[in-house]
């Protein structure tokens, strides 16, 4: 599901949303800070998004930070092989490798998830984009006809600015060739 990961990819880097609104119904307290009950609260999901301690190297677009759940199955399942041949060997390798295994497991887990606790493009919680799955199944498929059918040559533009929200000042033109 490499496409998946390209529209996580794309839709984490790009922030169409400048911001997400919640108001708070009781005080709140954040890292020592109250806010109090009543406040309106924005949170941008551009600064979470690209904080460097929350996704390596945010500006860089890379679909492959999606995928640590396949090493984990591509590692998990050399070690079953491994394992299996330690136990016609060695009890103390087996009780070895699968403490490894578990270990691994629990931090790719918690890296998975910190990943996804921290993709916001649709918001979350009780007020979810409702078109959150619309869009990036039509994200996918808006891709797939772009680089099967059609080849593009860029013709002025292009030029990022993110100020909350990913802007192009001078726009983006593209001439769009059919793929023959
Ligand atoms: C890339 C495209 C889109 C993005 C980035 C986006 C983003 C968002 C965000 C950030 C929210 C606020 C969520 C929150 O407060 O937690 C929202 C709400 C909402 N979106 Fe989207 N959206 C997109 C496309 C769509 C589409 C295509 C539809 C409809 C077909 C849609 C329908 C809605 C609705 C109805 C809400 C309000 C949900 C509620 O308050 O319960 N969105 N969207």
């Amino acid at each position: 599901m490499f496409l998946l990961k390209v529209v996580h990819e794309i839709t984490r880097i790009s922030n169409v949303a400048p911001g997400i609104f919640r108001k708070t119904l009781a005080d709140v307290k954040v890292k020592g800070y109250t806010i109090p009950a009543g406040w309106l609260v924005m949170i941008s999901p551009m600064a979470v998004h690209l904080n460097p301690t929350l996704f390596e190297d945010p500006l860089e677009f890379n679909p492959w930070r999606w995928t640590v759940s396949d090493k984990l199955n591509y590692i998990g399942a050399k070690l079953l092989i491994i394992k299996f041949i330690a136990i016609l060997m060695n009890t103390i390798i087996i009780s070895t490798l699968t403490c490894i295994k578990v270990k691994w497991q629990i931090q790719d887990k918690t890296k998975q998830s910190e990943l996804l606790r921290n993709y916001m493009p649709f918001g979350g919680g009780i007020r979810l984009c409702l078109g959150a799955e619309f869009s990036k199944l039509f994200i996918a498929l808006f891709i797939h006809v772009l680089v099967t059918e059609y080849r593009w040559k860029e013709i002025k533009g292009g030029d990022v600015l993110r100020i909350s929200e990913v802007i192009f000042p001078q726009g983006y033109h593209i001439q769009l060739i059919p793929h023959t």
